[in-house]
């Protein structure tokens, strides 16, 4: 990571420092923990914080829960709808770095987020990918309560998960098959080192 070249998102610029804008996805199938640790790490950070699965429209969280995957159509307009907050002003009084929540489960879907950043020149689009076997997500889904997606979900999520390939060097990859408060720790410590090496002024830039 860090100052290492990416294929897709090489986002070089002279911006200066304090005009970056470092935006984390935090991805994975469902239950690996996406919104739990997005929350603890824009709260450890104090950075933005949304929650992609609210920009879902209506009709595909109800293909959710009902069990049917989305295609890659019904999820064109959500991903461009997550790009958007790439760009978007932060409210008075937030930070302009954020945290979100994005499934983001193939490279394709991963390309369209950092396009964001390259037409920006001044966002650091990164990724953090939630690790674990299929049989814990089961799990912590079945175990989930009131929300829209079920473990019926998680088989064809993990069929479709593309994990990085060698040119992405801007994801991370973060165990979660382990206690929560090791996940967000290890996690807040990783993006902390991925964002030191490339800026080390950004904890300054609230
Ligand atoms: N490391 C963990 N160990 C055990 N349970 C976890 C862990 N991380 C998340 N959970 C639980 O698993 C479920 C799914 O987590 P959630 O954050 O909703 O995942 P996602 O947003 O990826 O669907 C929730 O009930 C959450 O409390
Ligand atoms: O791309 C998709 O098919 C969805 O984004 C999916 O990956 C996501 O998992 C659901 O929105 C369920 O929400 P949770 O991941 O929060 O369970």
């Amino acid at each position: 990571m860090g100052d290492q070249p990416t294929t897709s998102s090489p986002q070089a610029s002279s911006t200066p420092h304090h005009l970056h804008r470092w935006i984390w996805f935090i991805t994975g199938p469902t239950a690996c923990g996406k919104t739990t640790i997005a929350k603890a790490l824009a709260s450890r950070l104090n950075f933005s914080f949304v929650e992609g699965d609210d920009y879902h429209p209506a009709a595909s969280v109800e293909k959710m829960a009902s069990g049917q995957p989305l295609t890659d159509q019904d999820r064109e307009g959500w991903l461009r709808a997550l790009r958007e907050h790439e760009t978007a002003q932060p409210a008075k009084g937030e930070s302009r770095h954020l945290v979100m929540t994005c499934s983001a489960l193939k490279k394709h879907y991963r390309d369209v987020l950092r396009q964001g950043g390259d037409e920006a020149g001044n966002l650091r689009v990164r990724f953090v990918l939630l690790d674990a076997p299929e049989e814990v997500l089961t799990e912590r889904a079945r175990k989930r309560k009131g929300h829209f997606a079920g473990a019926n979900l998680v088989r064809s999520q993990m069929e479709i998960l593309e994990r990085p390939d060698d040119g992405e060097k801007d994801v991370l990859v973060i165990d979660v098959n382990r206690d929560v408060e090791d996940v967000e720790r290890d996690t807040e410590m990783k993006v902390r080192e991925a964002m030191g090496q490339d800026d080390n002024s950004f904890l300054a830039v609230q």
